[in-house]
């Protein structure tokens, strides 16, 4: 094959030793979408389905080496930064990127992991918004991630433009605010475990008898289920019956127009690391030549088929399946 016409995707993310998020879900996203991937690492993190238990942030130079030394040998079609944890790294990075006049820059604005603890800085978001939200062709938050960079609440789809268009006006050219945290529930204050949860839904408990196969998809299916947090259960919704919001809306804006794309939300605990995947996703399909549309119509299919045919892996929030999108493709799903 002729080396010029390999896609190449680059990741300036954190390491997730469960292997659901950060970089480890970025590079297998990017060779399961075709693209040659590579990565600068920023932090390690100890992570399992269970949580976040260390985050060990590398020198601040050492991301800005590794970009230096993968763009001036390899060559990079698009990247992605997802946890970058620092004002000092997120400058050193946004140098890097304009030293290189990269334009294909997806930034996924990484804040908190979905158990609370902290992978920005706090004092890290005002270098977020000045060095690097001026180089993002996408930028992909999800509604609390918003909610700080937009500085307002979102509590309705016409908060979610607002906020869209405030974004926006900080310099990336789309904005994609992502639905997985508005199910429509009322939003607890309090942390609340799943099968309280469930609980108080009154989801149906069940033990999980379904989607032992990877490679087979029933759309017929009404069934998901969501290990419990103890992992001695399963929390099986039958989405028809579920009270919230039946279907998960991503709204992308790009200075004139606003776009939703609507799926099927599943009901399952197994939603850990679903940014970095829907990023990396796109960031391979800009690699591969697609226009930004394209790219995130794209990523939205391979994280839903990823969130479908989940893994049940771990005690926790377990990883998606990054074959999904794959297999269905090769069995013509
Ligand atoms: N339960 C779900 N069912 C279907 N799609 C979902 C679900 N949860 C999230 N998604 C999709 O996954 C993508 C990521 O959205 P989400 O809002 O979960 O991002 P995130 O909070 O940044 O994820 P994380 O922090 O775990 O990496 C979006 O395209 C969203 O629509
Ligand atoms: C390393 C890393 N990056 C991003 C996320 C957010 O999903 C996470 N949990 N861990």
């Amino acid at each position: 094959m002729n080396k010029t016409h390999i896609p190449r995707a680059l990741t300036i993310a954190g390491s997730d030793s469960g292997g659901g998020a950060g970089i480890q879900a970025d590079l297998k996203t990017f060779q399961e979408l075709g693209a040659y991937g590579m990565s600068a690492i920023t932090a390690i993190t100890v992570q399992n389905t269970l949580g976040v238990h260390g985050v060990y942030p590398l020198p601040s130079e050492a991301a800005a080496e590794q970009i230096q030394a993968v763009g001036s040998d390899l060559g990079v079609d698009a990247l992605k930064t997802g946890m970058l944890f620092s004002a000092e790294i997120i400058r050193l990075v946004a140098e890097q990127i304009r030293a290189f006049g990269w334009e294909k820059v997806v930034v996924d604005p990484v804040m908190i992991a979905k158990g609370g603890a902290a992978l920005l800085r706090n004092e890290a978001v005002q270098a977020l918004i000045e060095d690097l939200l001026p180089l993002a062709l996408i930028i992909t938050p999800n509604i609390p991630e918003a909610e700080v960079l937009a500085g307002m609440r979102i509590r309705t789809m016409e908060d979610r433009k607002e906020a869209a268009r405030r974004i926006q006006n900080l310099g990336p050219r789309i904005v994609v605010i992502k639905g997985g945290h508005d199910d429509g529930m009322i939003k607890q204050e309090v942390e609340e475990n799943e099968s309280d949860r469930g609980s108080r839904l009154g989801i149906e408990i069940q033990q999980e008898d379904q989607l032992q196969s990877q490679c087979t998809h029933d759309q017929t299916r009404i069934y998901r289920y969501a290990e419990g947090a103890d992992g001695t259960s399963s929390a099986i919704a039958q989405q028809d019956s579920y009270p919230g919001n039946p279907s998960v809306i991503d709204l992308i804006y790009d200075g004139t127009t606003f776009t939703e794309i609507r799926g099927t939300r599943i009901y399952t605990v197994h939603t850990h690391g679903t940014g970095c995947t829907f990023s990396a996703a796109i960031t391979a399909g800009l690699a591969k030549g697609l226009d930004a549309m394209e790219a995130i119509r794209n990523g939205r299919s391979f994280i839903q088929a990823a969130i479908e045919d989940g893994l049940n892996l771990g005690l926790g929030h377990g990883p998606t399946n990054h074959w999904a999108y794959r297999c269905r493709q090769e069995v013509g799903l």
